[in-house]
């Protein structure tokens, strides 16, 4: 899979290069392209922001830098998927998730001020599929923050990156509840013990055992992920 991000602040994207993300770059699985926003910006001040129309308060990313960047990263590319983190973007979910990680190309456009002139999105739409999203309900002050996220979210599920795809498998939201407590040694911890059935060696007892602490946690925590017969 390749990503490239467009950002005013490419120094944002300096922690992809370690962990999990960074070996899996290093190995070949993912392949990374910091972009700042600005290299198609051609007055002295490099200015990619002005006044909206309509009036109101902050500024809009001006469309000319955005779509010499589009032009420059996409060229004839026709299955390209651009990603553009907006408040008023579908929920990024783990099924969404799963879903780009299948995809052979990601472009991130990362947003600041009050938003990208609409016309960008509009106008990547004639040639690439795009998709806007949300981290959740709240605002942020600019796409990196939510392009991070999904990055992560997304390269960790590309086949190879995760070195025991089992471990994707007992996550939270990947069977459409939240995961159960788990724990390690030593057996008594300032006097709390680990659950006797974790240590019975019994596998089907402790299968039946975490599937009901994930169907506790979640009616406890977030009832909304539950259909009303569970
Ligand atoms: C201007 O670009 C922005 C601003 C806020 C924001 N908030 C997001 C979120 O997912 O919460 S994405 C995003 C992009």
């Amino acid at each position: 899979m390749r990503v490239d991000i467009v950002t005013i602040f490419p120094e944002f994207f300096g922690v992809l290069d370690v962990s999990l993300l960074g070996r899996a770059r290093r190995d070949g699985l993912l392949e990374l392209g910091v972009h700042d926003l600005r290299q198609w910006t051609h007055d002295r001040h490099r200015t990619v922001d002005d006044t909206p129309y309509g009036g109101g308060a902050g500024m809009v990313m001006k469309p000319e830098p955005w779509g010499e960047a589009l032009d420059a990263l996409l060229g004839d590319e026709t299955d390209a998927l651009v990603i553009l983190p907006t408040p008023a973007g579908v929920p990024f979910t783990q099924a969404l998730a799963r879903e780009l990680a299948a995809e052979s190309h990601l472009l991130f456009a990362c947003g600041r001020y009050e938003g990208i002139d609409a016309r960008v999105a509009e106008h990547a739409a004639t040639r690439a599929r795009v998709l806007e999203v949300s981290l959740g309900d709240y605002v942020l002050n600019g796409g990196e923050v939510a392009a991070m996220a999904m990055i992560e979210a997304i390269g960790r599920l590309v086949p190879g990156v995760v070195g025991n795809p089992e471990s994707l498998v007992e996550e939270s939201h990947e069977d459409g509840l939240l995961e159960h407590p788990s724990y390690t040694k030593p057996q008594v911890w300032r006097g709390l013990e680990v659950p006797e059935v974790l240590r019975s060696g019994n596998h089907a007892a402790v299968a039946a055992w975490r599937r009901e602490q994930a169907l506790e946690r979640t009616r406890r925590v977030r009832p909304d992920l539950l259909p009303d017969d569970r």
